[in-house]
């Protein structure tokens, strides 16, 4: 059995699947064949308050529970989503386009990794006690109250769950707006929630663009935003938080170098320049798209690139020998197609692909230029496709400035096999996950998130506990209190 993608209804708020017809309407469209396959629609206002409503109910219940009990229904909801996990990664792949063959590794699975990890570290959340002669000071750490999380269309199960799992581990609820183009994955993760135990309403989803984003970041009733989505709409909704001094966590673009250094193991670094800009179809926010080779392995890197990227199988994504499927919108394309003719006009050299792939899905080839120099568009501004730069470089100082020269700041990798040399130049590079010898490895127990223009805030880890929780201090005085007059 595989689940319907045409959902009960378009949104799941207080425990249950709710319609309101009165709310734009929204196509879901498989990127493959370019067919509508759900219809659903945008949250009006009425769900809105119905969902921040349920939200404070269901967390002032959650926040009384012990950090065990809540990290209980986290790790049972683990469970229900691996046992699941095919159902899932072929609604995964439905909702996005992204083959098969990576969804029944990445998505569901991530999103599970989530859900156990911080349901195992809710029940060890404590505060401190800090002894100051005779008086104390003990700190309590309390949740923020109502999250809202805003996701971008490339990882739907695994951004819903990256964010819910640690916020609803330290006692929050969470309201969960998916990207317009992917809302269908949310949902089940939602359902799962509350199979697993959690209180109706405490872990709600509402469809929408902007506008529901907008007003759920702007509601005063919540307390902290985590978006994963473009620098424009990062500035947009931290603006409208700082109005309410609320928390944010921006999960944003980037335009992260891969340096490859003559030493490096050539295949390595062919496959870790192919993990950093061909998986998903080039649609992650941490790929290495500029990829600096030093001088002289140039051209052998690039004959061998080409050779591995003719092997990919281009194809219908639920065909699991398939592993590059199209990008997730027509409109996609276009934004990729427009940056691959910007690049033959400003004369990088194209070394493979370049082309739409013709059918009704939303395909376009593996794309590599080479000769790319550092005022070119396509070596400044984030494609967020299949789209390789390749620029060369001659000596290491150089690499770093020009590698950080640029307003992102995601991730980093370098390959080489002096690890001295690894480390020193990772030591340099402006970015928040930085990588050696590998790429785009992001397990849940690491933290994730940029520098610079990138994002403010980690998500994963330990670190995310933080950014969901906040610190009570209360000062104890044993003695008597002595006033001035
Ligand atoms: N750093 C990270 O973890 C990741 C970052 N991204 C970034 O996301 C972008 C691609 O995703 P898109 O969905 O096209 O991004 P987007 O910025 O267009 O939309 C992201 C989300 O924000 C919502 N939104 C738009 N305007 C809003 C507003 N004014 N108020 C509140 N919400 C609003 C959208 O409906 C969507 O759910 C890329 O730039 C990529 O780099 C994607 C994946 C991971």
């Amino acid at each position: 059995m595989t689940y319907d993608t045409q959902p009960n209804a378009s949104h799941f708020v207080d425990g249950a699947y709710l319609e309101d017809a009165a709310g734009d309407p929204i196509d879901v469209v498989y990127p493959a064949t370019g067919a509508v396959i759900a219809r659903i629609h945008a949250a009006t206002p009425a769900v809105i308050a119905k969902a921040v409503e349920s939200g404070l109910r269901a967390q002032a219940e959650w926040a009384a529970l012990s950090g065990r009990e809540r990290g209980r229904v986290l790790t049972r909801a683990a469970r229900i989503m691996r046992d699941r996990n095919r159902d899932l990664s072929v609604l995964e792949t439905r909702d996005t386009g992204k083959p098969l063959s990576e969804t029944l590794y990445v998505d569901a699975t991530s999103a599970a990794d989530a859900l156990e990890y911080f349901g195992g570290l809710a029940g060890s959340l404590t505060g401190e006690h800090v002894q100051l002669g005779q008086d104390w000071v003990y700190t309590i750490r309390e949740p923020l109250g109502l999250c809202v999380g805003i996701g971008a269309w490339n990882y739907p199960t695994q951004i819903s769950c990256w964010k819910g799992a640690p916020a609803l581990a330290c006692g929050n609820a969470m309201i969960f707006k998916p990207s317009e183009e992917t809302p269908l994955c949310a949902l089940k993760v939602a359902e799962i929630l509350v199979e697993a135990g959690a209180p109706a309403g405490l872990y709600n989803v509402v469809q929408g663009a902007g506008a529901v984003g907008a007003a759920l970041v702007g509601h005063p009733d919540v307390a902290k935003v985590s978006l994963t989505g473009s620098v424009p709409t990062g500035r947009k909704v931290y603006a409208a938080a700082a109005d309410g001094m609320k928390h944010v966590t921006m999960e944003l673009g980037g335009k992260s170098p891969l340096l490859i250094f003559d030493d490096a193991d050539p295949d390595d670094a062919v496959g870790g320049a192919i993990l950093g800009n061909f998986y998903s179809s080039g649609q992650v926010c941490s790929n290495g798209t500029r990829v600096f080779v030093q001088r002289g392995i140039k051209e052998a890197f690039l004959a061998r690139l080409a050779e591995r990227l003719a092997q990919a199988k281009i194809g219908d994504p639920l065909d699991e020998s398939v592993n590059f499927g199209p990008m997730v919108s027509a409109r996609q394309r276009e934004i990729v197609l427009g940056y691959i003719e910007k690049g033959k006009a400003e004369g990088a050299r194209l070394v493979c692909g370049g082309s739409v792939i013709d059918g009704d899905g939303f395909y376009i080839q593996p794309t590599v230029f080479a000769d790319v120099t550092d005022d070119m568009v396509i070596a400044r501004e984030e494609i967020f496709g299949p789209v390789m730069a390749v620029l060369d470089f001659d000596d290491e100082a150089e690499a770093i400035a020009r590698a950080n020269n640029t307003p992102f700041g995601l991730s980093a990798g370098v390959f080489t096999r002096d690890l001295a040399r690894g480390h020193r130049v990772i030591g340099q590079l402006r970015a928040g996950s930085c990588f050696i010898n590998s790429y785009n490895d992001a397990p849940v127990e690491a933290p994730f998130g940029g520098v610079k223009m990138s994002g403010v805030g980690r998500e994963n880890s330990k670190a995310a506990i933080h950014h969901y929780s906040q610190l009570k201090s209360v000062y104890v005085r044993m003695g008597r209190v002595e006033a001035p007059f």
